[in-house]
């Protein structure tokens, strides 16, 4: 198992932010935490990457307790994340966004950089390499130079899953990816998902709105509501949970949804 919360709780003085949550993510899978605005996704996020500290409950990472680690300890676990607020390095090009990801990887020291030695330019050329393949994957390694905040929204949501891949993480978390991207940019994210968990073995937690990208690259969905687990399981299964619909639509228009369907099955029955 990649991932595993047990009871998880946390507060936020009098708020249940995230209440008693359990779920599990296997290995190489593409998991998907969903539900309406202030369930209380990002917190888990926040949560898994050691920002905050749960007040109950466990969360292990292949096995590994959480708990006493510090943010930069559980990125060099393994665990990598984007953010639902795009966190680029503005100034700098997207290159150099993609290699300061990995600046803290660099086998040679601060001496080797100063006094430009050939073990500071192997390095140098290695790590540019890896980044220039992932800013391909991305389709963005024909911008490499341009300065990252002139590139369109949905490529500087691609920039920061490719800065997050440099870290060659085992678990990746994608807050919102898709936000602010059109029908065909998220048609290319979601083969870009699939790509990353196939190619690098990955296992990737996704946080999202979009449905049309939900459904289609989750195997297994996690719905939470103020904090709260509402439904578990395949995407076919809870799309249809009626406390689902409910928390998305609102009980009014389900309701009316429900009594329109009847009437009409009613309806058939009659004619028929
Ligand atoms: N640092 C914090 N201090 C106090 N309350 C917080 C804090 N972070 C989150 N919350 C509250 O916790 C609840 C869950 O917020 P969270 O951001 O996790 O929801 P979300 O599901 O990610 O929402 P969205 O889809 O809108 O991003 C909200 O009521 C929010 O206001």
């Amino acid at each position: 198992m990649s991932l595993e919360l047990k009871h998880v709780t946390k507060r936020f003085g009098g708020l249940r932010a995230v209440g008693d949550v359990s779920f599990t993510v296997p290995e190489k899978s593409i998991f998907g935490l969903i539900g309406p605005n202030g369930a209380g996704k990002t917190t888990v996020f926040n949560l898994i990457t050691g920002v905050y500290k749960h007040d109950e409950g466990s969360i292990r990472f292949r096995g590994t307790d959480l708990a006493p680690f510090k943010p930069s300890q559980i990125a060099r676990l393994g665990v990598a994340r984007t953010f639902q607020n795009i966190r680029l390095f503005g100034q700098l090009t997207v290159l150099e966004n993609a290699l300061i990801a990995c600046e803290n990887r660099r086998k040679s020291g601060l001496g080797a950089a100063l006094l430009r030695t050939p073990s500071f330019f192997r390095d140098e050329q290695e790590i540019t390499s890896k980044a220039m393949e992932m800013l391909e994957v991305f389709k963005l390694d024909r911008v490499a130079d341009e300065i990252a905040t002139t590139l369109s929204y949905g490529d500087q949501r691609r920039l920061e899953i490719a800065r997050a891949m440099m870290l060659e993480p085992k678990l990746l978390l994608l807050d919102e990816p898709a936000a602010g991207m059109n029908y065909g940019e998220a048609e290319g994210l979601k083969k870009q998902i699939l790509w990353l968990r196939d190619h690098f073995g990955l296992t990737v937690v996704l946080v999202e709105h979009n449905m049309q990208v939900v459904m289609s690259v989750c195997e297994h969905l996690h719905v939470l509501d103020h904090g709260e687990t509402l439904a578990h399981g395949p995407p076919e299964v809870v799309r249809k949970h009626p406390r689902v619909l409910a928390a998305y639509l609102g009980e009014d228009v389900v309701e009316a949804v429900e009594s329109k369907a009847a009437a009409t099955a009613d309806g058939e029955a009659r004619s028929s």
